[in-house]
């Protein structure tokens, strides 16, 4: 099975699973796909009328199955990912002498690749973006591009990469105005500047505030626009400063899916990076985490290249729960725990590595301890942050 036809019976499940809003969404990364502007019409139709009659689900799915059925016959080339898109060696950013110094960094990104970027406040996750960005120059190291499309001054430059920092600029006029604005400077049709637009509207749920100006927009929906906006320009490394900073749960959720779905396009795959103080909503999506201390930096890439030597040889859980601090040691004797730790509102318990965490489960259920909540952190960046 290609990997364009995975991906079709990936939303033919989500409809027969009743998961519409989810499957929506992935059918209109299908139909982005095939770059072909009849069926981008046809989307955008079903997408209007879609909002008019949101209760009419059962026809939806039928509706976007009939979509769905004429995309998986367009043949769709895939692309080669191989070669990175940035090679960052030995990068050493420092901003004067007994400053913060950030690096060495060596780096290697790929086009469909997810990167999280994560470490506490001030720990150089946006010195890092902006390096890589060209925004800021670098003091040691080298850093290439390897970019399909040529560039020949860091103007050019600006299409293949994007950088959207954690505060963006206020704009005038209506979002969709602002969207055809972008795709006006590139020499495209009136006709097929509108069909490229309203497909990157309803794709970031923004159908229902076209007409909107930035003032009468949440912070959320400024995000989603500087996204359409973005990937209107189809850059080919996205480097993204705080993306979920103002937006609720369950938006961080659906932007992220939504941000790996549209970066694995199969024809048109998009390296994104990005920082993140939402630790578990973004190891979740990302391929690789980059974590960040003082400036230097650890790959949580495999789950065998355990680095950090202090934490590597224990199974780590965070629980949360009503018990005192005696009671949890005298239950978990028998899994030979090796230290608990509290910090403030959570424990933090490490076991030798041959524990298991079914076995960790086991022992708070038999002894009626009501949890809250408990992880296994032994292979998350979390474990970093609490050792
Ligand atoms: N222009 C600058 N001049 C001097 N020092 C700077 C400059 N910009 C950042 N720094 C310092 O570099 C360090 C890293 O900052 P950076 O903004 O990269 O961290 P961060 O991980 O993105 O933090 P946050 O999560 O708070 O956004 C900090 O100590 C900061 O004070």
């Amino acid at each position: 099975m290609t990997k364009a036809q995975a991906r079709i019976k990936e939303v033919f499940s989500f409809f027969e699973n009743k998961d519409i809003y989810l499957g929506y969404r992935k059918l209109m990364d299908c139909a982005i796909d095939t770059q072909n502007l009849d069926i981008y019409n046809e989307v955008i139709s079903l997408t209007d009328w879609k909002e008019t009659y949101p209760e009419k689900e059962d026809e939806l799915i039928e509706k976007s199955l009939q979509i769905l059925d004429k995309i998986s016959k367009i043949p769709i080339e895939e692309y080669n990912t191989q070669t990175p898109v940035v090679s960052g060696t030995n990068l050493v950013k420092s901003y004067g002498h007994d400053r913060f110094t950030l690096g060495p960094i060596s780096i290697n990104i790929h086009k469909g690749d997810v990167y999280g970027l994560v470490g506490e406040n001030g720990n150089g996750k946006t010195t890092l973006l902006r390096v890589l960005a060209k925004e800021l120059k670098y003091n040691k190291g080298s850093l290439d591009f390897n970019f399909d499309k040529i560039y020949h001054s860091d103007y050019d430059l600006r299409s293949n990469l994007v950088y959207i920092p954690q505060r963006t600029q206020k704009w005038y006029g209506s979002l969709k105005d602002n969207l055809k604005f972008v795709l006006s400077n590139y020499g495209i049709s009136p006709q097929e500047n509108e069909t490229r637009v309203l497909m990157m509207i309803a794709r970031f749920g923004l159908w229902n505030y076209k007409h909107l100006k930035w003032n009468e927009l949440s912070s959320g929906y400024k995000m989603r626009f500087e996204l359409a906006r973005t990937l209107l320009r189809q850059p080919e490394l996205l480097l993204l400063d705080e993306p979920l900073a103002n937006l609720d749960v369950l938006a961080q959720q659906v932007i992220l899916e939504d941000l790996k779905s549209i970066c694995n396009s199969i024809n048109n795959p998009i390296a994104l990076i990005l920082s993140s103080q939402q630790l578990y909503e973004v190891e979740k999506v990302s391929d690789k985490v980059i974590y960040l201390k003082n400036g230097a930096y650890k790959e949580n890439e495999s789950e065998d290249n355990d680095t950090i030597t202090d934490v590597k040889n224990y199974l780590i859980v965070e629980i949360d729960c009503k018990c005192e601090r005696d009671k949890l040691k005298q239950i978990f004797t028998d899994l030979h725990l090796e230290k608990l730790i509290f910090n403030g509102g959570i424990y933090v318990a490490y076991f030798p590595i041959n524990t298991t965490f079914p076995l960790v489960l086991e022992t708070l259920g038999k002894h009626k301890i009501d949890v809250t909540y408990t992880r296994n952190i032994t292979k998350s960046t979390r474990r970093f942050f609490v050792s």
